[in-house]
């Protein structure tokens, strides 16, 4: 349990905010993209000192592990987002495939449990230092409270982040994906090494399409997000290298 948070009755009681400062490359790009060639064609543009990049549920069905080989061989520090949640020994088996591809991230949904997000880290215990990080799904960022309550979720979604949060932090893993808006309360109840990666980014003025909780690039990060996830802002753009290079100089400007 990081130093500054203390837990009554399973609740998570904030003792203090903690300073944040900004992650090494905390943009990554998701390329939702179903054409491979479009896909590449945009990671060829890009610097692997600028961002990493996130391969989600879309390109790695359409084009499997040897996109992640290409995405690898072009330099670049892969998230597999692929939210596996199944049973302990088949979430077990999944994470331990997806070190096998030597992925920087990859990520479970913490609903699945804490025996699954359990039996997920020790698998990953013999990949030592190379081991993937391993993170959980909180609250998808594109879910309102209403619809938590449609689920029979009676609590804002805030709190549920924080539950499952918690949840998380026990089972040992790495970190969450929850929205920025949830960011400034778990970066103060579970410390700076606990990664809160953020997706729902926006850049002010872009349309926000299916995502509910949403928030700027700028205000994530001093909210206490360590990675934003950003996808159609940069792929969708007329031009995807200029709208990824205007959202770098807005946060390198403020760290
Ligand atoms: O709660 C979550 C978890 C994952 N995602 C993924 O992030 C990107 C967001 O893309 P945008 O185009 O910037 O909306 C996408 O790949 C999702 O699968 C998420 O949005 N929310």
């Amino acid at each position: 349990m990081a130093n500054n948070a203390s837990y009554q009755h399973n609740k998570i009681i904030t003792l203090q905010k903690p300073e944040t400062p900004m992650t090494s490359k905390p943009i990554l790009v998701a390329l939702d993209y179903d054409d491979k060639k479009a896909a590449l064609n945009l990671i060829d543009q890009l610097d692997p000192e600028m961002c990493r990049l996130k391969v989600g549920k879309e390109m790695f069905t359409l084009f499997g592990p040897g996109l992640v080989k290409d995405i690898h061989e072009r330099k670049f520090e892969l998230f597999l987002d692929l939210k596996f949640h199944d049973i302990p020994n088949t979430v077990a088996k999944a994470v331990t495939a997806a070190a096998e591809l030597g992925v920087w991230m990859t990520n479970v949904h913490a609903s699945g449990g804490l025996a699954m997000m359990e039996a997920a880290k020790n698998a990953l215990q013999p990949y030592g230092k190379d081991a993937p990080l391993l993170i959980a799904v909180t609250v998808l960022t594109s879910m309102s409270d209403e619809d938590l309550s449609l689920l029979g979720i009676n609590v804002p979604a805030v709190e549920h982040v924080k539950r499952l949060a918690n949840l998380t932090h026990q089972a040992g893993l790495d970190g969450v994906v929850c929205s920025a808006k949830e960011a400034s309360i778990l970066k103060a109840a579970f410390g700076a090494d606990f990664s809160l990666v953020t997706p729902g980014i926006r850049p002010a003025g872009a349309a926000v399409g299916d995502q509910h909780r949403v928030m700027t690039p700028e205000d994530a990060l001093r909210a206490g997000s360590d990675y934003l996830v950003i996808g159609r802002p940069i792929t969708k753009a007329a031009n995807p290298l200029s709208a990824l290079t205007e959202i770098y100089h807005s946060i390198t400007k403020q760290s």
